[in-house]
């Protein structure tokens, strides 16, 4: 029977595992030779043969010469181990070749030979030593439970030179030899089975000694005619709960050659004959390759490949084995010289040396899986346990947000102390003393604080939450950027909160000693005023008549006048040190301005910036030149400045709106009141309005809101002190200036008086100099043209042109405003014809402009005149007034080409007029009160009325303190 199994040929396991011969060292070792001999059989007992060979001992055999026999040959063989005729093969297999056959289970290559002479008992031999090499093996799979064995078993017979697959029978009667790097010799194609037991293996053997070629002969019923050769391969590897990777493997070969044979002794012929030609041959091959092995593998070559056995069994030769021959023996004396040749083989057998090594292999499949534990052991001990790591980050995290917190305290309590500090000295202290205005422009200056902590009454609990929210919002998402922001906020608030008291101070000193000797210089001045005005009323009465009367008063003036002169010279210090002190105001407005941080406002002056960095790089870039453009507008311009007249239309008309800034530079237009500044300011109300969406905006985000804020709100302190300070110097410019014509006067009354004129008797004393009603109306007509046209090259504001327009018409009592007005505009001509386009900035400590900043102040000014033509005229108005002005019904922008056209022709009166009349409807300065000379008063006394529009030279100060 054959068992066929195509899928697993030998030649496919041969090649799988990859011997590692360096596993371990090689262990030289010489062939077992064992010896067996047999007892004599029925047929040698019936020829009455005679027993020639005797075991002496377990090592020795001899030969029993008969009685009258000469030995010329060696009668005496040692071995490994000699069997006497009453051993049994479990002895031979115990004592002779077990252990090598053992050998296989721990890798290393097994080889048992049976060697004899035909019918000497190989096979008889090899039968029972494989059975017990079958049952050991197994038994040692049993008691080796660590291991995972797997056994294969394959076999193949060389008979006449072909081999033949015993377990395939199929796979023809010549199978081809291959040479394999690594294991040598292969047998194409030969079936390979798995033995799942040792009661399947052994059936598998006896496959194989079913297919094998036995005949008849003369000495043999059933000879074996052909070599046997059974391998078991057996590989081993420790289980998968071990890091053990290698795995043995090697192979037991069971070999039973075919018996020597003499023609003559198995009279042979035929078949047999040729059958016995090529035992002969091979097994000549065979001794041959022992014998030339046994006198050293450096001896020459060695004729493995003369014969496929010697080619198959080549390992088992001199090379990575261990290898046991058993050499049967016939005892009887007609098989002597056979036996001896067999003695002679087994002698020189026992000579060779092989090279026993453990097969240990690493297949793919085991190295994968080892590589996987390996990368996860690593991977295990490099990484760390991932919950670990977790709770790690999480504790870190929360300290990072417990310092955040206690950050967060800190700077609330900072933020608190600063509220404090900004709202209760000054605030209290302006609000009993001085304007509302004050008070809200600094409590809002303290925007961080009460109104951001929801403590005002427009911002309760909620906005606090808010505020409070994303303070948790901050420490969680952004822990780093907060920190940064609220040092950074706290540093500034903390700059800004002592700037802010320093000046405060400064200037509630500066108040309270300005308005000591204001009052003094106001009462004066008026009481000057007051004569003045009693002299013009005097001077055009006739001369002839009045002369007397004329002469009387202007002694009393005179004497007066020296007198005022007197005290005047006086205050001259207290007005230097006035200026002195304002200086120093101004100083510490500007050094508080600096202090604050820029913001995307900024952008709107970046041209601006860009310029003064260039022209004071020394000097810090101002962040809110955006409103100090503004209060050098005022200071130029006062005090007929467009600040007051917007402010006169916020107030008046709740419909009224600053001129939106197309680059959302509000606070660089002019237009801009100081009430309207909170409501940009009150971004904090922004803040509050997005409760509703909470937690959409990051924390940068609001940090730079809650900035903003905080510089709006700095930004209109600074701009309401700013504008008091300008004012005050303004005053004190006005004051000097009424001085300086009052000494004038008084110069000149000194001189006539020196120059012997008896201002009661003298007729001849010349007229005072004052000019005719005629002369003044030409005076007028020609300042006041010079006004216009300067007003034109100066691009000042159109609506402080309506305002002095439409206020002196040509009043004798106009006569001084006009010369103050002139003097201005000469000066601002001088100035911008200096400056140029340069960028407004700080030369020194005063104020300047430039043409570009008075362009664009004036370009919002027509922006929000445009603005207000919707607002006060009727479309049939407005169209009418389109096409007197020229403007295109169908064109674009109809309202700011229309506004554009107004003032800009200072030669023709009636656009001049015309403008004016517009202008003062569009700000509504006709309306009552809201135009008036008071505007302009040379009255330092603080008007009467309160209504923030009244825009004297005293209007700034009425604005903050009275509003
Ligand atoms: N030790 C022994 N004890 C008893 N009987 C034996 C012993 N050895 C061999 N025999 C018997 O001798 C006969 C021949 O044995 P075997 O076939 O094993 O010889 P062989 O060497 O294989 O011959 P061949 O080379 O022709 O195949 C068999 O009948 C066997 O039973």
């Amino acid at each position: 029977m054959t068992i066929r199994n195509p899928g697993t040929p030998v030649s496919k396991i041969d090649r799988t595992p990859a011997s590692t011969p360096g596993g371990s060292k090689s262990r030289e070792e010489k062939i077992v030779v064992t010896v067996r001999l047999r007892p004599l059989n029925k047929r040698e007992q019936s020829a009455k043969d005679q027993v020639a060979w005797e075991c002496i001992d377990e090592h020795t055999i001899v030969y029993k010469p008969l009685s009258q026999e000469r030995v010329a040959q060696p009668s005496s063989f040692t071995f490994d181990k000699v069997f006497s005729p009453a051993s049994y093969t479990e002895n031979v297999y115990e004592d002779g070749v077990k252990n090598v056959a053992l050998s296989a289970l721990m890798g290393i290559n097994a080889t048992i030979f049976a060697y004899g002479q035909t019918s000497s008992g190989k096979t008889y031999t090899m039968r029972g030593i494989t059975e017990k090499a079958v049952y050991d093996i197994y038994k040692h799979i049993v008691n080796t439970p660590e291991r995972d064995f797997r056994i294969r078993i394959s076999g193949l017979e060389i008979y006449n030179e072909n081999v033949k697959d015993l377990l395939n029978s199929d796979s023809g009667r010549n199978l081809k030899l291959l040479d394999d790097p690594e294991k040598g010799t292969v047998v194409e194609k030969l079936v390979e089975e798995t033995a799942n037991d040792d009661q399947h293996l052994k059936s598998l053997i006896r496959i194989c000694e079913a297919q094998r070629q036995v005949g008849e002969t003369a000495l043999n019923d059933t000879s074996s005619r052909s070599h046997q050769i059974i391998r078991l391969t057996i590989e081993s590897t420790l289980r998968e709960n071990s890091d053990c990777v290698r795995s043995y493997v090697a192979s037991l070969n069971f070999v039973d050659l075919a018996g020597s044979e003499r023609a003559s002794q198995t009279n042979s012929d035929g078949v047999r004959l040729r059958e016995g030609c090529h035992i002969n041959l091979s097994l000549m091959t065979l001794t041959t390759v022992i014998r030339k092995l046994s006198v050293g593998k450096r001896s020459g070559h060695i004729p493995y490949r003369d014969s496929k056995l010697t080619r198959i069994l080549q390992h088992s030769l001199g090379g990575n084995a261990r290898t046991a021959i058993i050499c049967t023996l016939s005892p009887a004396s007609s098989h002597v010289e056979q036996s001896r040749n067999t003695l002679f083989f087994a002698t020189r057998a026992k000579e060779v040396t092989n090279n026993a090594q453990v097969n240990m292999v690493i297949s793919d499949k085991q190295l994968i899986k080892h590589l996987q534990k390996e990368v996860a052991r690593l991977e295990a001990a490099r990484t760390p346990d991932p919950l670990s790591e977790k709770d790690y980050k999480i504790q870190q995290m929360e300290k990072e947000i417990e310092e955040l917190r206690i950050q967060r305290d800190l700077a609330q309590s900072q933020v608190d102390e600063l509220r404090q500090k900004l709202q209760e000295p000054q605030v209290l202290q302006l609000t009993e003393s001085r304007s509302p205005n004050v008070k809200k422009c600094l409590s809002f200056s303290g925007a961080l604080s009460p109104n951001l902590m929801g403590k005002e009454p427009g911002y309760p609990e909620k906005t606090k939450n808010t505020m409070a929210r994303q303070a948790m919002r901050q420490s969680s998402t952004a822990p780093f950027t907060l920190m940064h922001e609220i040092k950074k906020l706290e540093h500034l608030q903390e700059q800004l909160g002592e700037e802010a008291n320093r000046a405060l101070e400064v200037l509630q000193k500066e108040v309270a000693c300005h308005r000591q000797g204001n009052q003094d210089a106001a009462e004066t001045i008026a009481k000057l005023q007051a004569e003045i005005r009693d002299m013009c009323a005097v001077r055009p009465a006739p001369k002839e008549v009045e002369v007397e009367s004329v002469v009387s008063v202007n002694k009393s003036i005179s004497a007066n006048l020296k007198d005022e002169i007197t005290r005047l010279h006086s205050q001259g210090s207290n007005i230097a040190e006035l200026e002195e002190q304002l200086e120093n105001v101004q100083k510490s407005i500007d050094k508080l301005v600096m202090s604050l941080p820029s913001n995307a406002d900024q952008q709107c002056n970046a041209e601006t910036s860009l310029k003064t960095k260039n022209h004071s790089k020394k000097k810090k870039l101002l962040p809110l030149a955006s409103s100090n453009t503004a209060n050098r507008q005022n200071f130029i311009r006062s005090p007929c400045s467009p600040l007051s007249s917007t402010r006169q239309v916020f107030d008046s008309e709740t419909e009224n709106r600053a001129p939106e800034c197309e680059d959302n530079c509000s606070n660089e237009t002019p237009l801009v009141s100081g009430k309207d500044a909170p409501l940009k300011s009150e971004d904090g109300g922004d803040v509050s309005s997005k409760e509703g969406t909470p937690y959409r905006r990051t924390s940068s985000v609001n940090m730079k809101k809650m900035q903003k804020m905080f510089q709006n709100a700095a930004e209109e302190n600074v701009r309401s002190i700013r504008q008091y300070v300008t004012e005050l110097k303004e005053r004190v410019a006005k004051l000097q200036y009424q001085k300086q014509l009052l000494v004038c006067q008084v110069l000149e009354l000194e001189a006539n008086e020196a120059a012997g004129y008896d201002l009661e008797n003298d007729e001849n004393m010349p007229e005072i100099q004052e000019e005719s009603p005629i002369s003044w109306t030409v005076t007028f007509r020609e300042q006041r043209q010079q006004i216009i046209e300067l007003w034109d090259v100066c691009f000042v504001s159109i609506i402080h042109r309506t305002q002095f327009y439409l206020l002196f018409k040509g009043d004798p009592s106009d006569q001084i405003y006009l010369e103050v007005e002139l003097r201005r505009l000469n000066w601002l001509q001088q100035h911008l014809a200096e400056i140029g386009n340069a960028t407004p900035a700080h030369t020194g400590d005063e104020p300047t402009i430039s043409i570009s900043s008075s362009l664009k102040a004036l370009k919002r000014e027509r922006e929000f005149l445009a603005k207000r033509l919707s607002a006060r005229l009727s479309e049939e108005e407005r169209e009418a007034l389109y096409i007197k002005w020229e403007v295109p019904l169908e064109g674009k922008q109809r309202r700011i080409q229309f506004i554009n056209k107004l003032w800009t022709n200072p030669h023709d009166s009636n656009n001049v007029q015309e403008s004016a009349d517009i202008v003062a409807n569009l700000v509504g300065l006709r309306q009552s009160g809201n135009l008036s000379k008071e505007m302009f008063e040379l009255n330092f006394v603080p008007p009467s009325d309160k209504r923030p529009w009244i825009m004297g030279w005293s209007n700034p100060i009425s604005n903050l303190l009275n509003l």
